[in-house]
């Protein structure tokens, strides 16, 4: 057996539009390692959410094909019960909206025992609320006995991001998914929230996917980096890699929009265009060809594949080797 606490096998993901499935995840593999964060980034519409949706078991009416391995067992192909019960014992997942992830109706602390109800069944009701509490403590929250008997509503926005986490721990996952966890919190409370996703990885020495658009929170949080464009995986690198050696041109076209990577008085790089929808997204070829129309067209593969150009370093397609930014002269990669 290897180190790998999951592994994703050519996951393709589709969603049907009128009498046609178009895939948003689209042949997306990947491996994520026991006690590591995996930043997955991209823009928006890129496909994140549909891969987290897809490992979780979580899409109702997509179709789903390639494999899923946790700690080598297959979920892609187990019965509904048996992921129900992985769901939330195995594998956590934090959402990006807290306010629709939790229940108005229910206070706070009988939502997280019902997480250890459902995967618990041994502990007594004491013991039920004794590790409630001890959760609420885990994640931050002061005065956890009296945060136990408050509303969704009556609480924060990060007071209530933390509880979605006490939930998404409960059961000590072995693996987290953290989708977009601090975006709709203000910058202080998403350090905080950060924070405590690291110290939880180290203490559960869980795996954690952490999806974001926003590449400050890569820096501050992943070991390892994957980009996805357009349903597909475009580079996966550890992150002092992709920071100091990036390569595909979406990687590139990302850091260069960043304010701080800039100088002060020199505009901030745009993005040409926005990731097309998924009835037009370029099934053939280079997926980013459109959004860099001043790169020859012979720059790319005619079906682009991910190239291992250092050990763990891997992009996709042949036109890193010749991309420059407008302006810029081109500096072409060793004759390989
Ligand atoms: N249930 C669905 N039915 C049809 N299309 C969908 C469905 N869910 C997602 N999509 C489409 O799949 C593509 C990827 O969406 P996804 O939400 O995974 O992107 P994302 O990278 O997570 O974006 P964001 O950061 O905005 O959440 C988009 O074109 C989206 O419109």
């Amino acid at each position: 057996m290897h180190d790998d606490l999951l592994s994703i096998e050519h996951l393709t993901a589709s969603f049907r539009i009128g009498d046609r499935y178009y895939a948003a995840v689209d042949d997306v593999s990947l491996t994520v390692r026991k006690n590591e964060i995996l930043a997955i980034v991209g823009e928006s519409g890129s496909g994140k959410s549909a891969l987290a949706f897809s490992i979780m078991g979580l899409h109702t009416r997509a179709k789903i094909e390639g494999d899923v391995r946790l700690d080598g067992q297959s979920l892609t192909r187990l019965p509904p019960s048996k992921m129900n019960k992985l769901r939330g014992r195995d594998m956590g997942m934090i959402f990006q909206d807290s306010l629709s992830a939790l229940n108005p109706l229910m206070i706070v602390g009988s939502q997280i025992e019902e997480a250890l109800v459902l995967h618990r069944p041994g502990l007594s009701k004491k013991e039920r609320k004794e590790k409630t509490i001890e959760l609420l403590t885990q994640v931050g929250i002061a005065g956890p006995e009296l945060a136990y008997e408050k509303f969704p509503h009556e609480l924060s926005g990060g007071m209530r991001q933390r509880i979605v986490i006490a939930i998404a721990i409960a059961n000590e996952p072995r693996l987290l998914i953290a989708d977009e966890p601090t975006t709709a919190l203000d910058v202080t409370i998403q350090l905080q929230i950060l924070d405590l996703i690291r110290k939880l990885k180290s203490d559960i020495g869980a795996g954690v996917i952490l999806i974001t658009h926003d590449l400050g929170v890569v820096a501050e949080m992943a070991d390892r980096v994957a980009v996805m464009y357009a349903g597909q995986i475009v580079e996966i690198a550890s992150l002092s890699t992709l920071l100091s050696n990036p390569q595909h041109p979406y990687t590139r076209s990302l850091l260069r929009s960043i304010p701080a990577s800039r100088e002060p008085k020199s505009k901030l790089y745009v993005i040409q265009g926005i990731v097309p929808s998924l009835q037009h997204l370029p099934r053939q070829g280079c997926r980013f060809r459109s959004r860099i129309p001043w790169i020859d067209e012979s720059a790319h593969e005619e079906q682009p594949e991910m190239h291992e150009i250092a050990p763990g370093h891997f992009v996709r397609c042949t036109c890193y080797k010749h991309f420059r930014f407008p302006g810029e002269e081109e500096i072409r990669h060793g004759a390989s």
